[in-house]
């Protein structure tokens, strides 16, 4: 009898110390992670409370910048940023703003340093800042040049990745312009899912980008792509942002947010390293016919081509284009649709967290 007891005893005291172990080492990779990135790292300034959701496996969801200095206008995208970043605390999770202040990358925005940043949106000081842009303004800052930028999807990805970040929700993708197959204008944002470990949840592109070569592009690069079915039968289509159709079947159909997170999680298991793309169609109340968006976007791209407004100026003059067609109608439907991947991406993020603790408890 008092075997058994012990027996159990000793079982339990294992598991309890080996699950601390594990903890212990999951805290020391995390911290290590860190180490490289915090207070030695002038470059890149991780906020004390996305450090501390990610040492105890808090659900944290990245979101983009961009968004803000070259989407919407003051103060409007004030009131964005910080109703993006309650969505995501209101959903259970921790958000990550992630951009440039002053010439140093942020990973987390203090209110205030958001209210900075947004407000300078629509300086030309203040820049659009992909992969390649990375070491030119942080560079710059370093030497005593200080500039703000809004991260786009891709240089957003490089910043959460050096964070340790899995889960990035944000609007729409960049994508292959039309016309790419000879300008080779395609996004950086695209190879960035190409390389790096992270899903991204999104509403699709807009259709004044070529959808079809975007997917093809895409698949080359080994992007996992899915679309959420949001109960439709069979296949659904990739979503055109302002609009569910697009006339391009998703390669994938995506159930609910839990399978996505156990998609996710199989990557990460699998040790595959390139990313995820999860295409969240917008709210059907919101969304606007096909034929007519597609004739305003039509519009807009004969302006941005008789304007010259090429590479990474040309995603924001056709929105600039298109929400003054609109008469603000599109502002109010990206809004929507921004607020809607928003929520969807914390749910991803929570179901993600909770299986990997899971996975954690029962393999230590
Ligand atoms: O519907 C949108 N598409 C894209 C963007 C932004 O534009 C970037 C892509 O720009 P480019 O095509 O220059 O890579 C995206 O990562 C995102 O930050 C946006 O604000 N809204």
């Amino acid at each position: 009898m008092a075997e058994r007891v012990l027996s159990k005893l000793s079982i339990k005291y294992s598991r309890f110390l080996w699950s601390t172990l594990g903890n212990l080492s999951k805290r020391a990779s995390v911290r290590q992670l860190h180490s490289k990135l915090s207070d030695n790292n002038p470059y890149i300034k991780v906020s004390k409370e996305v450090k501390e959701a990610l040492l105890y496996r808090q659900p944290v969801v990245a979101l983009e910048t961009t968004i803000y200095t070259h989407g919407f206008p003051y103060p409007d995208n004030t009131a964005l940023a910080s109703r993006l970043e309650s969505i995501v605390r209101t959903n259970g999770g921790i958000p990550a703003t992630i951009g440039v202040l002053n010439g140093v990358a942020r990973v987390g925005f203090s209110a205030e340093e958001l209210i900075e940043l947004t407000a300078s949106a629509g300086r030309p000081e203040t820049r659009k800042v992909s992969r390649r842009d990375l070491p030119y303004i942080l560079g710059l800052g370093y030497a005593g040049r200080r500039l703000n930028g809004g991260t786009t999807i891709a240089g957003t990805m490089v910043l959460a990745r050096l964070a340790g970040i899995k889960v990035f929700a944000t609007g729409g993708l960049g994508g292959v312009h039309r016309g790419g197959e000879n300008s080779m204008d395609v996004s950086a944002d695209l190879t960035e899912l190409g390389r790096t470990n992270m899903a991204v949840i999104a509403g699709g592109c807009k259709s004044f980008l070529d959808i079809r070569r975007t997917l093809e592009y895409l698949e080359t690069q080994g992007v996992t792509v899915g679309t959420f079915s949001d109960g439709r039968e069979g296949r659904v289509d990739f979503p055109a942002f302002w609009t569910r159709d697009s006339g391009n079947l998703s390669p994938l159909t995506i159930k609910d947010e839990e399978e996505a997170a156990n998609i996710i999680r199989a990557q990460q298991g699998a040790q595959i390293s390139s990313g995820l793309f999860f295409a969240s169609p917008i709210p059907a109340e919101y969304s606007i016919a096909k034929e007519k968006i597609d004739a305003i976007i039509a519009q807009a791209v004969r302006d941005a081509e008789e304007s010259g407004s090429t590479g990474s100026d040309n995603t924001p003059f056709i929105l600039n284009r298109i929400r003054e067609t609109t008469d603000g109608a599109s502002v109010v439907a990206n809004r929507a649709l921004v607020e809607s991947n928003v929520a969807r991406g914390t749910k991803v993020a929570v179901h993600l967290a909770k299986i990997n603790d899971d996975h954690f408890k029962n393999n230590g």
